[in-house]
């Protein structure tokens, strides 16, 4: 399948659910479960220091410096599999990307919340492609300013294997999360892919 755009305004979100086959979908997460060097690391929220609910990591380009939450990022180096993945996600979007964020969450307790990827780092309109692996969560979507962009927010189910982009005005007029869940729910590892500029 493709990416087909969702209609919402003020946005352009495009979503693959089917974006990589199922035996190497399987594949793919046991392997960076196994090989990412993952990290619970402190944020401060509202003046506390708190660790933060899921393990990240971040790998790019040398220099692809990126700071949010109080934290500044130095990427690891590309592995094999982290660069394959970047390269089909580059042939997807038709945009390249120096970096990715990677975010395990280890079960239903572990989440997201409200945000929009607009750090300085990332320019104005920034392109970040996010391909989701494992459990499937519910990613939220919904107006920074609803007086200004009115529409309900949305929640889309992301599938393991699916790729989500988020581009154009999206992070100026939206935001997205992660919520828990009280459901059962296992290991979901989400990569989203990021052009830091200025590097
Ligand atoms: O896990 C996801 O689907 C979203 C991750 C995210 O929003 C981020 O890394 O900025
Ligand atoms: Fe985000």
């Amino acid at each position: 399948m493709a990416l087909t755009l969702l209609p919402l305004p003020a946005a352009e979100v495009l979503l693959d659910p089917v974006f990589l086959a199922a035996p190497h979908e399987q594949a793919l997460l046991t392997e960076l479960t196994a090989s990412v060097a993952w990290r619970q690391e402190p944020i401060r929220l509202f003046g506390k220091e708190v660790l933060q609910p899921r393990l990240t990591a971040w790998y790019g380009d040398a220099g692809a410096q990126y700071s949010y939450s109080g934290l500044t990022w130095q990427p690891l180096p590309w592995t094999p599999p982290l660069q394959q993945l970047r390269e089909q996600v580059e042939a997807a979007c038709g945009t390249s990307f120096n970096s990715v964020l990677l975010n395990l969450y280890r079960n239903g307790q572990d989440s997201m919340g409200w945000h929009a990827d607009n750090e300085p780092e990332l320019g104005p309109a920034p392109v970040i492609a996010s391909v989701s692996l494992g459990a499937v969560r519910r990613f939220r979507l919904r107006p920074r300013d609803p007086q200004r962009t009115p529409h309900e927010p949305l929640t889309l189910e992301l599938a393991s294997g699916s790729l989500l982009v988020m581009r154009g005005p999206t992070q100026q007029h939206w935001l997205h999360a992660v919520p828990k869940t009280a459901r059962p729910a296992g290991p979901r590892l989400n990569l989203t892919f990021r052009n830091i500029i200025n590097i």
